[in-house]
């Protein structure tokens, strides 16, 4: 403005033509600011500006109240001015620049500086006036700004995406400023602690080396404190301070990317494909939660290294008295003092009592120990229920029936006459089979019986030596009875029936073997031999027939042979021998037997089966 003004005082000419220059280039610079700033006004909307609205408004309507010279001259040179703008290009640029920035500060502010050249009477003078605001426009200008501040902001998706991770990024830092604040104090603390915790220590002395292992191990212990710190810090960091950045970091870029990766893979596989891993299952390790209850005296911690309490001290207890929870005749045998005691103040009389009493204990247990003897070594009237019962388990005997005699243990118990027991050493029994032991009491009574027992065990011997000792028990026939026909004649005192031929000889055989040293003699009627030979051998005489059932009816039928004196029947295989169909021909044999003989002895028929 000074230079201006100056060039007014020189030449007046040259200035006017210096400021229509100027003025030109001011106004083309004026419009083409006002022309920025209402493109400005168009986009945004917010800001009056000087030079827009402005101009249009009340600066239009100054223009309009100066001189159309003026307005003549000022359009004029706005548009020369326009033309040089366009053909001049950057040199206008930088003017506008400069234009602009005044127009600039002079919209923001309250008062607008603002150049007018006036023409008066030919002379041309520049007045640099400072124009404030009306009321009207500072209080529009107010709310329009007020407006506009309460316009919501609308942001796009890069401007919140890059909002937010600024705000993450703050808060980040200033959590790891907080994280290394309180570490610093931290640090410090501890190491003043330390530092003084030596002091201290340095102070009292260590002269002991119990104290060195100990600062020692304070040093190893603050040591590791320091890493596990410096891990935590380097975690947290890790965790906390790279969060964002590993939040658009690829996975593969971490310290353990494989397993991560691996990881996301199988992710991704079951949240698309529907695979999924089958989870091992966790198998409990035996014994891993089981308690041991085993230990070693070793592992005993309870041992008393005082001497005042390795020997405890025992409670005397008055009376009888006795400690809970501890068994009672561990505490009689260490309460010494009351035995003593009692020992002194018994008498005479009850020391005897207390002997005969103690006599009677040991008579009691004696008794116990003999009746609790084995079977096999007590005597026959020695023998309890239970002995017996015990003796029929050893050989496995059961026996069905009432008041039955109880089985022999040996042979000399079977009160067997002695030319009989003779022949059964002689054939080198030495003792009974178990269905001998059982039945041999019963056949010496002249029960009927029915024997079950496996083949091989001795059932011929077991029906055969009661009806020996039977035969041998009858009166022998008087040398006159011997020549009396009849008496020789009325049959065997036995039969012994058989389903087969070999059976029957093998009970011959057997029969023999006991009966030919007694006396006894034995014919066998069988099928396949002659039937005459027989009828003469039964004709001569016997005591005991063997015979299988049909060829016995028949020499029954045919008179070969009558059982008048027969009352012992054994049938030996009847179940066999009912499965061949014997049965009617054994029902028919026991119709030839005599009813009147069963009375005047208690004979009855015997029966054997296996
Ligand atoms: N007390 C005993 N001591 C030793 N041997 C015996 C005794 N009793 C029987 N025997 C022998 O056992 C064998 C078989 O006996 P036995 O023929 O009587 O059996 P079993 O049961 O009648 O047979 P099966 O069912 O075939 O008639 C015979 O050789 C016999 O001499």
């Amino acid at each position: 403005m000074e230079g201006e003004v100056g060039v007014e005082k020189g030449s007046r000419r040259s200035a006017d033509r210096t400021d229509r220059g100027r003025r030109e280039r001011r106004g083309s610079a004026e419009r083409s600011s006002s022309r920025r700033d209402g493109d400005r006004d168009r986009r945004h909307d917010d800001v009056p500006s000087s030079s827009g609205n402005k101009d249009r408004g009340g600066a239009e309507k100054r223009r309009r109240s100066r001189s159309p010279l003026e307005r003549g001259d000022k359009d004029r040179g706005g548009k020369r001015s326009r033309d040089e703008g366009r053909s001049s290009g950057g040199k206008d640029d930088r003017k506008k620049k400069s234009d602009g920035k005044s127009a600039g500060s002079s919209s923001n502010g309250a008062v607008k500086p603002e150049e007018e050249e006036e023409l008066v009477g030919g002379k041309a003078a520049v007045v640099a006036k400072v124009e404030p605001l009306s009321l009207e426009e500072i209080l529009a200008k107010k709310k329009t700004e007020e407006e506009q501040q309460a316009k919501p902001k609308f942001l796009t998706k890069e401007e919140r995406a890059a909002e937010a991770i600024r705000r993450r990024q703050e808060e980040v830092d200033a959590a790891r400023a907080r994280m290394q604040e309180q570490q610093q104090v931290r640090d410090k603390f501890e190491h003043e602690a330390s530092k003084s915790h030596r002091e201290d220590r340095r102070g009292r002395g260590r002269s002991s080396s119990r104290d060195r292992d100990r600062d020692r191990r304070e040093r190893e212990r603050e040591r590791e404190r320091d890493r596990q710190r410096r891990r935590d810090r380097d975690r947290d960091h890790s965790s906390s301070g790279s969060e964002v950045e590993r939040e658009r970091e690829p996975i593969r870029h971490r310290g353990d990317g494989d397993v991560d990766k691996t990881k996301e893979e199988q992710a991704i596989k079951e949240r698309y494909l529907g695979v999924t891993q089958r989870r091992r299952r966790r198998q409990r390790r035996l014994n891993e939660r089981k308690f041991v209850f085993d230990w070693d005296a070793g592992e005993d911690t309870s041992v008393d290294y005082n001497p005042l309490y390795k020997a405890k001290h025992q409670a005397q207890m008055y009376g009888r008295g006795h400690i809970g929870g501890i068994d009672i005749k561990s505490q009689k045998k260490n309460a010494r003092f009351y035995t003593e005691l009692i020992e002194k103040r018994r008498n005479d009389a009850e020391v005897e009592q207390e002997e005969s009493h103690q006599e009677k204990i040991r008579q009691k247990e004696a008794k116990q120990r003999h009746d609790d003897r084995h079977w096999s070594e007590k005597l026959p009237d020695e023998m309890n229920e239970r002995d017996w019962r015990i003796f029929r388990e050893d050989y496995n005997i059961v026996i069905k029936g009432g008041r039955v005699p109880n089985p022999i243990r040996n042979w000399e118990e079977a009160n067997i006459p002695s030319e009989i027991m003779e022949v059964i050493k002689k054939v080198g029994y030495t003792s009974p089979t178990p269905i001998q032991r059982a039945a041999i009491p019963i056949g010496l009574q002249n029960r009927d019986i029915i024997g079950v027992a496996e083949t091989g065990s001795g059932k011929t011997a077991a029906f055969l030596i009661p009806l020996l000792v039977w035969i041998t028990s009858l009166p022998k026939p008087r040398p006159e009875d011997k020549m009396d026909d009849d008496a020789e004649h009325q049959g065997p005192y036995a039969i012994i029936m058989a389903p087969t031929r070999e059976l029957a000889q093998q009970i011959e055989e057997e029969t023999v073997k006991f009966g030919a040293p007694l006396g006894i003699r034995t014919v066998a009627v069988i099928g396949g031999l002659s039937r005459e030979d027989q009828g003469f051998k039964l004709r001569l005489g016997c005591e005991i027939v063997i015979a299988t059932p049909g060829r016995l009816l028949d020499v029954l039928e045919n008179s070969y042979l009558v059982l008048s004196q027969c009352t012992y029947v054994v049938l030996d295989e009847a179940d066999r021998m009912i499965d061949m169909g014997f049965e009617g021909d054994v029902q028919k044999i026991l119709e030839f037997m005599p009813v009147t003989t069963s009375s005047p002895t208690p004979k009855k028929p015997r029966t054997k089966s296996s």
